[in-house]
C-alpha cells in the first residue's frame, strides 16, 4: 500500500442486492455509493451516485442484471465514469460484509484461498447470503487482484458471548460435533450503533450499557454492556429473534416436525417457509412498513395483527435484555424501520415507564438523519435514534488492517 492510497470500496452483497461505497478514510467522506437491486431479474436496477468531482450527481439504469458477477462488472463501470475506477492507485482495499464467520473469524481479515473456502464452508449455515458475498470476493479479486480483499464478519463482535448465552439446551456433543451454537448476526451495525450511543450520551462505550435494535428487512436486538456484546437474538443462522421481513424470527423447532409429519413438507420448503415466506410477509403478504402502516390506517386488521405480532416480540427482547444487563443506560432504534418508523418505536416502549422507558412523542415524530435522544426528560433511560452505517464501520475496520500490514 502506498501512502496515498486511502480509499476503501465497501461491498455489501446480498441475496438479491449489492449495495456499495468508496470511501476516503483520510477523511472518512463518502465519494460514490450506490445500490444494485433485482439481481437475476428482468427490472434489476443499479443506482449510483458520485459525491465528488465533476461527475457528482445521480445516475440510474434498468434492465436485465444476471448475477452478482455481472452486478459488480456494472458498479466497476459506473466507478470508472466518474473517475474513481477500480484501477485507481488511491485505492487501498476493497471491504467486504461477510455474513457468517463461524468461531474462527473474530476479526477483519484479509481473504486468501483458504480463508475463502472457509467462508464457502459456512454456505449451509448463512444460505442467503454467504454465497453472495463469495461471489463479491471473487469478481473484486478478479478486477484488482494485487489489491487487499477484507472480509469484515457480521458475526464477529457477538464472539464475546458467554457460553451461557452462546450455547443451546441440547446434547453437547452433537452439538459441538456439527459447530451448533448461537452467533448472532449484523454485528458490524450493533458495534457501530452501541459506539454511537456511548458518544451520544457523552460517555465513554466502556461505560454504558445498551440495548441495540437493529430493525432492517434482517433484524435483530443485541444486549451490549460496556461495549462488548453479552448477548444477541439471532443464532446459528440469522433466523432466530425478532419477527422480520420474511423470516418467522423464534419459533417452536416442533413446527418443523409438524410441517414434515403431518404437512408432508420437505425440509428445502420449511426453509423457504420460515426465511422467505414468514414473519410481516407471512403475516398480511406486506413485509415494507411504510406499507403496513398505511394499511392500519385504512383498518386493515391483518396488517394489524402483523404489526402486533412483530411488537410484542419486540418488547419481550426489549425486556429480556433488561433483564441480562441489569442496568441499562440506553435503548437504540436503528436501520431501516428503526431509524424511520415512529409508530414502531412508540409501541415497543409504550407501557415500560415501570422500566425507566418513556419518549417524547414530538421528538420521536421529529425526522431526521442525525443520531438523537427521543426519550422524555424524566426518563432514566435514555432512548435513541442511531443510524447505522455498516459501510463506514467495514470501511474502518479494512482500512485499519491494511495500515496495520503496511508497517509491519
Ligand atoms: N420511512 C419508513 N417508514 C417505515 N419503514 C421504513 C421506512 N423506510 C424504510 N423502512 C423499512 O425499512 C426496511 C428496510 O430496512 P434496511 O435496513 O434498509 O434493510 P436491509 O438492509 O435488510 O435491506 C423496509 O423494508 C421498510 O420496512
Ligand atoms: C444477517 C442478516 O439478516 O442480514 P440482512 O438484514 O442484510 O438480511
Ligand atoms: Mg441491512
Amino acid at each position: 500500500m502506498t501512502a496515498t492510497a486511502t480509499r476503501v470500496l465497501v461491498l455489501n452483497s446480498g441475496s438479491s442486492s449489492v449495495k456499495y461505497q468508496l470511501l476516503d478514510m483520510h477523511d472518512g467522506s463518502r465519494l460514490a455509493v450506490g445500490l444494485v437491486e433485482r439481481i437475476g431479474e428482468e427490472t434489476s436496477r443499479l443506482t449510483h451516485t458520485a459525491l465528488t468531482g465533476g461527475g457528482a450527481g445521480k445516475r440510474e439504469r434498468t434492465g436485465p442484471i444476471a448475477d452478482h458477477e455481472a452486478a459488480l462488472k456494472a458498479v466497476a463501470e459506473e466507478l470508472s465514469a466518474d473517475g474513481l475506477g477500480l484501477d485507481s492507485p488511491e485505492l487501498a482495499a476493497i471491504g467486504h460484509r461477510v455474513v457468517h464467520g463461524g468461531l474462527r473469524f473474530t476479526e477483519p481479515t484479509v481473504v486468501d484461498d483458504e480463508v475463502l473456502a472457509e467462508v464457502e464452508r459456512l454456505v449451509p449455515v448463512a444460505p442467503l447470503h454467504n454465497p453472495a458475498n463469495i461471489t463479491g470476493i471473487r469478481t473484486a479479486r478478479a478486477l484488482r487482484p494485487d489489491l487487499p480483499q477484507v472480509a469484515v464478519f457480521d458475526t464477529a463482535f457477538h464472539t464475546t458471548m458467554p457460553e451461557s448465552a452462546a450455547r443451546y439446551a441440547i446434547d453437547v456433543e452433537t452439538a459441538d460435533a456439527h459447530r451448533i451454537r448461537r452467533y448472532g448476526f449484523h454485528g458490524t451495525s450493533h458495534a457501530y450503533v452501541s459506539r454511537e450511543t456511548a458518544r451520544l450520551l457523552g460517555k465513554a462505550p466502556e461505560d454504558v450499557n445498551v440495548i441495540v435494535l437493529h430493525l432492517g428487512n434482517g433484524a435483530s436486538a443485541s444486549a451490549v454492556r460496556g461495549g462488548r456484546c453479552v448477548d444477541t437474538s439471532m443464532g446459528l443462522t440469522p433466523l432466530e429473534g425478532l419477527v422480520m421481513g420474511t423470516r418467522s424470527g423464534d419459533i417452536d423447532p416442533a413446527v418443523t416436525f409438524h410441517l414434515q409429519r403431518v404437512a408432508g413438507m420437505s425440509t428445502d420448503e420449511i426453509d423457504v417457509l420460515l426465511n422467505k415466506k414468514s414473519g410481516l410477509v407471512g403475516l398480511c403478504g406486506d413485509n415494507d412498513m411504510r406499507e403496513i402502516r398505511r394499511r392500519i390506517d385504512e383498518g386493515d386488521e391483518r396488517a394489524q395483527l402483523a404489526f402486533d405480532v412483530y411488537i410484542h416480540r419486540l418488547k419481550k427482547y426489549i425486556g429480556a435484555y433488561y433483564a441480562v444487563l441489569g442496568r441499562v443506560d440506553a435503548i437504540a432504534f436503528t436501520a431501516g424501520v428503526g431509524e424511520n418508523a415512529a409508530p414502531v418505536r412508540e409501541a415497543a416502549v409504550a407501557g415500560l415507564e415501570e422500566l425507566g422507558l418513556a419518549l417524547d412523542s414530538a421528538l420521536n415524530d421529529e425526522r431526521s438523519d442525525d443520531a438523537r435522544l427521543i426519550s422524555a426528560p424524566y426518563a432514566r433511560v435514555a432512548v435513541a435514534v442511531v443510524p447505522t452505517d455498516e459501510e463506514l464501520e467495514i470501511a474502518r475496520q479494512a482500512f485499519t488492517l491494511v495500515s496495520e500490514n503496511s508497517l509491519d
